[in-house]
């Protein structure tokens, strides 16, 4: 067996070490050098794998300090790491049982879950210790420049600047173009359903498609292509597979994050061109009928004015930068919706009664004329079709949790302080399941959302879109634009829905989805008359 030394003898160091004679002195030095020099390869190695394991359990417990979580790290060093590459929402809701603060630790990594509603909101919006918190490929796939990675006053500002660009009078100038969109998607359900005889088939991919159709016609109006469109949608999923938690942060050749890139890329090329068309567009006198027409007006109308927000749009943003911005409006919009998709067709379809009221109030705020166009007002007198959607944010939120990361020793708790550098996950899901507030939680009743409910009453509990300074940009989008969908749907086709066993049981995807990934087939549907089309 090779050696160091020969003859070397490891019990020496240990009994040197016992008596302390190793600290403090030049002669301590030399011992533990002569030591090392004197163990066998396999012993200095087997050692420092010792100090490596006991280091790794020591570190967890003094990060652990009194909240509930694994008494050692069962799997040294990995830590639950193989259960996480498959998270499971059974175990997660266990872990939110387990205590108002939880944690686990993976590799390096220290996790705390927070999990009652008062904890998430402290978290949410304690921007000196907490900032978002970002898995390494992101800024790579994102690009180091982009607006999301800001923290602190230089977020907040950017913020407001881009506040203007979702609020209810600009959201209204996009639903023209979104319409057309809707009407089309309305066909195309109609015929994939008949491509398979009306038998009910898996719509989970389509439910996305149409997500991002939605989505990019919002941000760019008619500056993007049918073609641009179709490349997107099918290949946006490059991007959010790049982006899974547990993911090589080296972009190589071939890989997922490669692909993602790609796609980020190329995506972000057609969202510059677009900008300058809006930009001409605008600078030619003309109307606003998107995201990117309303930045250029913003900015444009911003020159004449001197309030705080419009000095913040004074400057020039560039084409690269208004991409960067649509393309994170994009990310951030794309899995959110489409679980929202997904829960919302299925929970109406395998409601009758809810169904049956949507189609009532969608022909009577349109006084019996369903060809009356989307509006503004309009939406705002859907108020069933909105207790719907709302009710489907809170039965299935698709975000279940923001992981956020510790910037500063964070006084989470009386008890707890949560270390530097660990990674902090407010927890969305219980606060709106929570049985004191929501009767009967795991029920879904547009109903409870009436004015002057106790739900309705209960903001502090409304964590959908979070809370804070990072609170969704596009909450009141999600809204409105859901609202409208599904009342469309509801009008113009008849869609059925088959109920397995592992429709109501939720599947985590980045967001939520139901297991059997949605089996759904559409018909066309007369919307005075009721006729279905065979
Ligand atoms: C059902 C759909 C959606 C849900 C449930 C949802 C939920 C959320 C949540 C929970 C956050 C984190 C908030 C926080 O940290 O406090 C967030 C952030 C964000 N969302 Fe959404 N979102 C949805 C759709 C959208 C859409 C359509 C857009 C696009 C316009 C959008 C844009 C954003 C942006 C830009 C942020 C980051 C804001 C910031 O850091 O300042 N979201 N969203």
């Amino acid at each position: 067996m090779s050696s160091i030394v020969s003859n070397s003898s490891s019990t020496a160091w240990v009994a040197e070490a016992q008596t302390g004679a190793f600290f403090g002195s030049g002669a301590g030095i030399h011992k533990i050098v002569d030591v090392i020099q004197q163990l066998s390869y396999w012993k200095l190695f087997l050692s420092i794998v010792f100090v490596g394991l006991a280091w790794d359990q020591i570190s967890y417990q003094l990060k652990k300090g009194s909240i509930e979580g694994p008494q050692f790290k069962m799997w040294p060093i990995i830590g639950p790491f193989l259960e996480s590459l498959d998270p499971k929402f059974e175990e997660y809701k266990a872990k939110w049982d387990s205590g108002p603060l939880s944690c686990v630790s993976i590799f390096h990594k220290f996790v705390v879950i927070a999990s009652t509603r008062d904890l998430a909101r402290k978290i949410l919006q304690s921007s000196k210790y907490v900032k978002p918190c970002v898995v390494d490929v992101a800024v790579k796939i994102l690009r180091p420049s982009n607006w999301v990675f800001l923290d602190g006053k230089a977020h907040v500002d950017y913020r407001k600047s881009l506040n203007g660009l979702f609020t209810k009078s600009a959201l209204s100038q996009y639903l023209g173009t979104q319409e057309l969109v809707m009407d089309k998607y309305l066909e195309k359900f109609v015929e994939f359903s008949k491509e398979k005889d009306f038998k009910p088939r898996v719509f989970f991919h389509e439910m996305r498609e149409i997500m991002c159709a939605l989505s990019l016609k919002a941000f760019c109006g008619d500056y993007i292509t049918e073609d641009q469109i179709r490349k997107v949608a099918d290949d946006y999923y490059l991007v959010t597979a790049a982006l899974e938690l547990v993911n090589f942060p080296i972009i190589l050749p071939y890989t997922k994050t490669w692909y993602g890139r790609k796609t980020a890329d190329m995506t972000m090329k057609i969202f510059e061109k677009c900008a300058q068309m809006a930009k001409d567009h605008i600078a030619a006198g003309g109307e606003s009928n998107c995201v990117m027409d309303n930045w250029c007006k913003l900015m444009h109308d911003a020159k004449t004015k001197d309030d705080e927000n419009s000095r913040l749009l004074h400057r020039e943003f560039s084409n690269r930068e208004i991409s960067e911005a649509v393309f994170t409006f994009l990310f951030a919009s794309q899995d959110a919706s489409s679980s929202l998709a997904c829960w919302l067709f299925q929970i109406v379809a395998d409601r009758p009664d809810v169904m049956e009221k949507i189609r009532e109030e969608q022909l009577q705020v349109r006084d019996n004329d369903p060809s009356k166009p989307l509006s503004l007002p309009l939406i705002e007198d859907m108020k069933y079709t909105y207790m719907v959607v709302k009710e489907a944010l809170r039965y299935r939120p698709p975000v279940i949790m923001v992981p956020y990361m510790v910037k500063e020793k964070f006084p989470v708790a009386p008890n707890y302080t949560a270390p530097k550098g660990a990674m902090l996950i407010p927890t969305l899901y219980p606060a709106l399941h929570d049985p004191e507030v929501y009767e009967n939680p795991e029920e879904f009743i547009p109903e409870r959302w009436v004015e002057g409910s106790p739900a309705n009453e209960a903001k502090k509990n409304w964590l959908v879109f979070g809370s804070g300074p990072h609170v969704c940009l596009g909450q009141t989008y999600v809204m409105m634009t859901f609202t409208a969908l599904i009342g469309k749907f509801a009008m113009y086709t008849d869609w059925k829905h088959e109920v397995t066993p592992l429709s109501e049981k939720i599947k985590v995807f980045a967001t939520i989805f139901p297991k059997d990934d949605l089996l759904l087939a559409f018909k066309k549907r007369d919307p005075l008359t009721g006729k279905i089309e065979a």
